[in-house]
């Protein structure tokens, strides 16, 4: 039996994941060895886990297989699982390049949100089809402090509450989960967006992503936000019938977004590989007990 699993780091705009090819799925990884593995000082650091398995193999995936061969099973930082990451899906599509299983042109990976379609381009860029948003009625609030805003709740398969701001400092340390009420609009918890205006089209914010903290950059976060930016800014594709595209600046880098008069969004950006390794079981189990 093997002692070591392989594994490799990799980013989209500085949201990075620890990487875990497993084709046929049969590692466990419980919460623990999850939240182990992406801890940065004892672990191998990372906001989320991507284990990387064949459709076929997982449960969840198993009636995606005949649309997409790849299932993203993603995970938080600390081990819980969640329906879609946004950059994780374009450093996987990634993964798959460099590992031969994948060419430049479009791909399709399983996700829990769903089937996505993911193009690696020649100029590097990974641009996916992250699907429509939903807005769910009702008003949510969000609050720092002595501070409160209220909120646009958009589901990009996963939850977000998006908050216009003035000064992104006013979302402080956000080394806690800031509150959003009621809590009742969130029953599974949620990720929060704090967002300013550079310029038309052009906005930065900052997140605080549930199961992993405050990261520097989140893609669903970045497609509710242009998502909220567009209603705001009366551009909703849908009553316009014309695209609204917005650049969207993170603490690690910029992603642009485009929302179709179909509703369905594109979201383009980076996504790197850094590095590879091996994990040894033994680390593994010892951290995990
Ligand atoms: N960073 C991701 C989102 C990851 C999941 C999120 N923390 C959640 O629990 O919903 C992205 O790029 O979309």
């Amino acid at each position: 039996m093997s002692t070591r699993i392989a594994f490799l780091k990799g980013h989209g705009t500085e949201n990075d994941f620890v990487i875990v090819p497993d084709p046929e799925n049969t590692l466990d990884l419980p919460p623990a060895a999850v939240a182990a593995l992406c801890d940065r000082r004892a672990g191998i650091g990372g906001d989320g886990l991507l284990h990387v398995v064949r459709s076929a193999a997982h449960p969840e995936a198993r009636g995606m297989a005949a649309e997409a061969e790849w299932f993203m099973d993603y995970r938080n930082g600390d081990g819980s699982v969640a329906e879609m990451c946004g950059n994780g899906v374009r450093v996987f599509a990634r993964y798959l390049q460099r590992a031969g299983h994948a060419v430049e042109g479009d791909l399709a990976v399983a996700t829990r949100g769903g089937v996505k379609t993911v193009h690696l381009a020649k100029n590097g860029d990974v641009t996916v089809g992250m699907g429509r948003a939903l807005l769910p009625e009702g008003e949510v609030t969000v609050r720092v402090g002595e501070r409160s805003w209220p909120a646009t709740h958009v589901n990009m398969g996963n939850p977000h509450a998006v908050a216009f701001v003035d000064d992104l400092a006013h979302a402080g340390d956000l080394h806690t989960a800031p509150p959003v009420a009621p809590a009742t609009a969130y029953p599974d918890g949620v990720n929060v967006e704090f967002v300013v205006d550079r310029g038309p089209g052009h906005v930065a914010m900052r997140v605080h992503e549930r199961g992993s903290g405050e990261t520097r950059s989140c893609g669903t976060g970045a497609c509710a936000v242009a998502v909220a930016a567009a209603r705001r800014d009366a551009a909703d594709p849908a009553v316009t019938g014309t695209p609204a595209t917005y650049t969207v600046d993170v603490p690690g880098g910029t992603l642009v977004i485009t929302e179709r008069s179909d509703g369905e969004i594109e979201m383009t950006g980076p996504a790197v590989i850094v590095g590879e390794g091996e994990i040894d079981l033994a680390w593994l189990e010892n951290a995990t007990r």
